[in-house]
């Protein structure tokens, strides 16, 4: 036996380690398959047709008519079929010469060829109306998942469970393209059944109820597939979501270099293999179970069926149906069987869509749920004033508050400065202070109005941001500039925000100008460098010309020409608004009228850059170790 090397054992570099596992079970992880019995799927059906025709309805009206009306037209025409089938059967197998006998079943076999003819017309063209609702019934579902996850609180983000009901929710937006032709197909297979019914039924009372028995075997077999289908879909959302946000980042162009530099490509091509074969095992376990399930209830229905054959034969043989009825039951039959067989497989799909439909409304509910319900107050277009009494904040989950009973007052034509350590809260006091977020004790009262009490569009109409981490638009120059909110039909106000950050030479020197599309990635876009990218930033937050300015660390990329220059710009436009810098470049507090520092989310000091530095605090400290090189 070899006794491992320990000594080579410890010098070898640890394996990458496996991708982390997250359970989707969170406090909303309630799996809609406990309720997915038979029964509860005979129940839902009703509801997500009556859902589809709704929602199909306001997408396209004529649409939905000539679908309905050409549904009708098959089932009518399948109806017309086998009745004039039926009839020429007794033509041909009864008595009389074969000429006299095909005359009889002539008018007969015009009929059927007609309404054969019919029933495909018909079909066209309830494919070309599908064709008409699907592709708008799904960007209406995506436009209104999109919409509803901008419009929520912004504290519904961190909430426990929320990104992964939301990529449940995507994967219902895509299985919308399958809702029109399941409920299409389902409506189709129970007019033709019906119709194919009304005549089997005439033959023989029998025949029905043993035709119903020879394919609820294959219907219960889809139902089971489809639950086990969607339990695998259910286990697997987690690593989906997390997947798909990796294989963002790793293929996100902008991160390439990292990527590369840090020898990252191969972690990071490996982690995303390990997810994927981690979800391929959920799905392959699920295979056997799949193949059990329809060898089962097809062996079932193929017993059932032959029972069915079995009693038509001895209907024949005891003379109960005549000789040329039994032939017209056995097309009948075959038909019905077709019909019925459709109707159950193609409920069983309907059910199936439902059950991804259903993530999709919960989410859509849960976000409604979050969305802003503050009430109707509004700020005033001139703002004089901004009071924070003691306002606490605690993001959810954690245990700390990240603002722990802040008192502020902020007045116009003052600049703030906010600084503080790493986590010190003062990113979540900018949020604050523009009511993004609520606080959980105190107020926020711009003039008076309580934020928690406002209509926030009418508080975000007055306030301007530049956030730490930025957004670089896949937009056009001028619309990164004025955030599609022009405010005149000329560029002149945006060629001032251009200049207010020194980019005039750069935006002129781009292919086309203000029209340039700013995305490398895109065909004829182009890049700019981080700290120009920064300088869009605050000429976008300078464009917008609010109350209150809100500038988060707005400088850290940029060259010394770029900041001293936002800062005379800040300076300069200062006087008609209320103006907050947060920073770690302590020396530009000193164009703060006031500065207040923040420790585990109090303010732990407050006043001019010349008073904190001889008050020997936190803030001299600061100071001191940024000269300590
Ligand atoms: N979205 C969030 N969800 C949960 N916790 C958060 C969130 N954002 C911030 N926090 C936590 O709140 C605390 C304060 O964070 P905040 O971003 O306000 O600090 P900061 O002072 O701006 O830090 P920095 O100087 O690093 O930008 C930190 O402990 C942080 O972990």
């Amino acid at each position: 036996m070899t006794v491992p090397d320990t000594a080579t054992q410890s010098s070898d570099p640890p394996p990458p380690p496996p991708p982390a596992t997250i359970g989707y079970a969170g406090k909303f992880g309630k799996n809609p398959l406990e309720e997915a019995s038979f029964r509860a799927m005979c129940r839902r059906l009703p509801a997500v047709l009556g859902h589809t025709v709704r929602m199909a309805w306001a997408v396209d009206r004529r649409a939905v008519l000539l679908l309905l009306g050409c549904q009708l037209l098959t089932g009518v025409c399948a109806a017309v079929v086998l009745g004039f089938t039926a009839r020429a059967m007794t033509h041909l197998l009864g008595t009389g010469a074969v000429p006299e006998r095909l005359h009889a079943a002539l008018p007969d076999l015009v009929a059927v060829t007609a309404a054969a003819a019919a029933g495909r017309v018909g079909g066209a063209l309830a494919s070309y109306a599908d064709g008409r609702i699907t592709p708008r019934l799904t960007t209406r579902a995506d436009v209104a998942l999109v919409s509803a996850v901008c419009r929520v609180e912004a504290s519904a983000y961190a909430v426990d469970g929320f990104a992964d009901r939301q990529e449940a929710a995507e994967v219902g937006v895509t299985r919308t393209t399958y809702m029109v032709r399941d409920a299409q197909r389902f409506l189709s297979s129970l007019i033709r059944m019906t119709a194919a019914a009304g005549v089997i039924g005439a033959l023989h009372w029998l025949m029905l109820p043993l035709l119903l028995l020879a394919v609820l075997p294959a219907g219960l077999g889809a139902v089971l597939s489809a639950r086990v289908d969607y339990a695998t879909h259910y286990a697997n959302v987690a690593d989906r979501n997390v997947r798909g946000m990796m294989r963002f980042w790793a293929t996100y162009p902008r991160h390439g270099d990292e990527i590369r530099a840090n020898g990252m490509t191969g972690y990071l091509v490996y982690w995303y293999r390990a997810l994927s074969e981690r979800i391929d095992r959920r799905t392959l376990a699920a295979a056997p179970r799949m193949l059990r399930i329809v060898l089962a209830t097809s062996a079932l229905g193929g017993v059932f069926l032959l029972v069915t054959w079995t009693a038509l034969a001895w209907l024949a043989g005891t003379g109960r149906v005549a000789l040329p009825v039994a032939a017209t039951a056995v097309v009948a039959v075959q038909t019905t069987l077709a019909a019925l067989s459709a109707l159950v497989q193609h409920g069983a799909a309907l059910f199936h869509t439902s059950l991804y439909l259903a993530d999709m409304r919960s989410f859509l509910d849960l976000a409604a749920e979050r969305a802003p319900r503050r009430g109707e107050l509004t700020v005033p277009e001139e703002v004089d004033e901004i009071r924070l009494d003691e306002v606490v904040y605690q993001y959810p989950g954690k245990d700390e508050p990240a603002v722990a009973g802040v008192s502020l007052t902020l007045r116009r034509g003052e600049i703030l400065a906010v600084v503080g350590e790493n986590g010190s809260g003062k990113s979540t006091l900018t949020k604050l202070l523009t009511g993004i977020l609520l606080p959980d004790k105190g107020r926020v009262l711009w003039d008076g109005t309580d934020l928690a009490r406002a209509r926030p569009d009418s508080v975000w109409d007055r306030t301007a941001l530049v956030p730490q981490n930025f957004a670089c638009w896949p937009l056009r120059a001028r619309e990164n500039v004025t955030l599609g909110q022009p405010r005149t039909h000329d560029d002149a106000p945006v060629w001032e925000a251009v200049d207010a950050v020194g980019m005039r030479d750069t935006v002129e020197r781009l292919p086309q100008g203000l029209d340039t599309l700013l995305a490398r990635e895109l065909f004829g876009g182009v890049e700019l460098s981080g700290g120009q990218w920064q300088r869009l930033v605050c000429a976008r937050a300078l464009y917008r010309r609010t109350p209150l300015l809100i500038l988060d660390e707005p400088t850290s990329q940029m060259d010394p020409r770029g900041e001293h220059r936002i800062f005379l710009e800040i300076k300069r436009v200062a006087a008609r608004r209320m103006t907050v810098v947060v920073t770690h470049q302590l020396e530009n507090t000193r164009l703060a009228d006031r500065i207040v520092v923040l420790r585990e989310g109090r303010v732990v000091e407050e006043g001019t850059y010349d008073d904190l530095l001889h008050a020997d605090g936190l803030f001299a400290e600061l100071v001191a170790l940024a000269k300590d090189r």
